[in-house]
């Protein structure tokens, strides 16, 4: 099966630092690659620099291939239209509206929201429809920014760190949600709690230090204690997946 996603050769400077040096991986047409490493290693500015978010500046080089499309010769609203979803670290709900405008807002010209879809997976969101998103917790907030891009149809998601900072129960919540999810769409995930990782994702990439310095399994990485405390820096254990 050909890849979803071709990184190749990718180098990102932002304010003249050499962040990523040459990062080359694929992502399969199914299920989720976790893209791992230690903090600072480049994860977010990889998932940036292939939504063409990198900030003004930067100097790109490389390539980037979604299916056929070159991704850094496509504008990000492009990209985004012909299906590319990202739901970046920091959840970036409008918390001034609801999570019915949230949502609206998110809807993309020329395809028919799927409510349907976003409801069944998240019904919190449906529930709390009124509610002012800036008030929900921070596992709801992580579902309106789950559920948002799901409004429409995605070839490819890319979700950086969704579990961050939630507290057991909904690290949970949200794990089944990405699984349910991921049986449609693939899915390139930066996450920190291995227990997700192992739950979830089927091949891992790690990074180290702007570079690739693993591809595999993620069983096998994750199976592996010394080697994931290697590439890691900690033991292959995690807890509430
Ligand atoms: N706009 C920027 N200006 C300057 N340095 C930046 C900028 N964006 C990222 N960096 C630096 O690039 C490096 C990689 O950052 P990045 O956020 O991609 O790492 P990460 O692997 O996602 O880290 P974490 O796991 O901590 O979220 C870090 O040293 C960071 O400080």
């Amino acid at each position: 099966m050909n890849p979803i996603l071709t990184v190749d050769d990718l180098s990102v400077r932002i304010a003249g630092l050499h962040i990523l040096q040459g990062v080359t991986f694929t992502v399969a047409p199914t299920g989720v690659t976790a893209l791992l490493g230690r903090n600072g290693v480049g994860k977010t500015t990889t998932l940036r620099a292939i939504v063409g978010l990198t900030p003004r500046g930067a100097e790109v080089s490389g390539a980037i291939r979604i299916g056929k499309q070159s991704a850094l010769s496509t504008p990000t609203h492009r990209l985004v239209r012909g299906g590319l979803g990202y739901v970046p670290e920091d959840r970036c709900v409008f918390a001034g509206l609801t999570v019915a405008e949230n949502l609206r807002l998110a809807e993309r010209p020329g395809a028919a929201p799927a409510y349907d879809r976003v409801f069944a997976l998240f019904p919190e969101l449906s529930k709390r429809a009124k509610q002012r998103a800036g008030t929900l917790s921070g596992g709801q907030q992580q579902m309106l920014a789950i559920g948002r891009v799901l409004l429409a149809d995605n070839t490819l998601l890319l979700v950086d760190e969704p579990t961050k900072g939630l507290a057991p129960k909904v690290v949970t919540e949200v794990a089944e949600a990405l699984e349910a999810v991921a049986e449609e769409v693939p899915v390139l995930l930066v996450e920190q709690n291995l227990a997700v990782v192992r739950r979830l994702a089927r091949d891992a990439v790690v990074l180290a230090a702007g570079q690739v310095a693993w591809t595999g399994a993620a069983a096998r990485l994750l199976g592996e204690p010394e080697l994931t405390k290697a590439l890691l820096g900690v033991g292959s254990t995690g807890v509430h997946a």
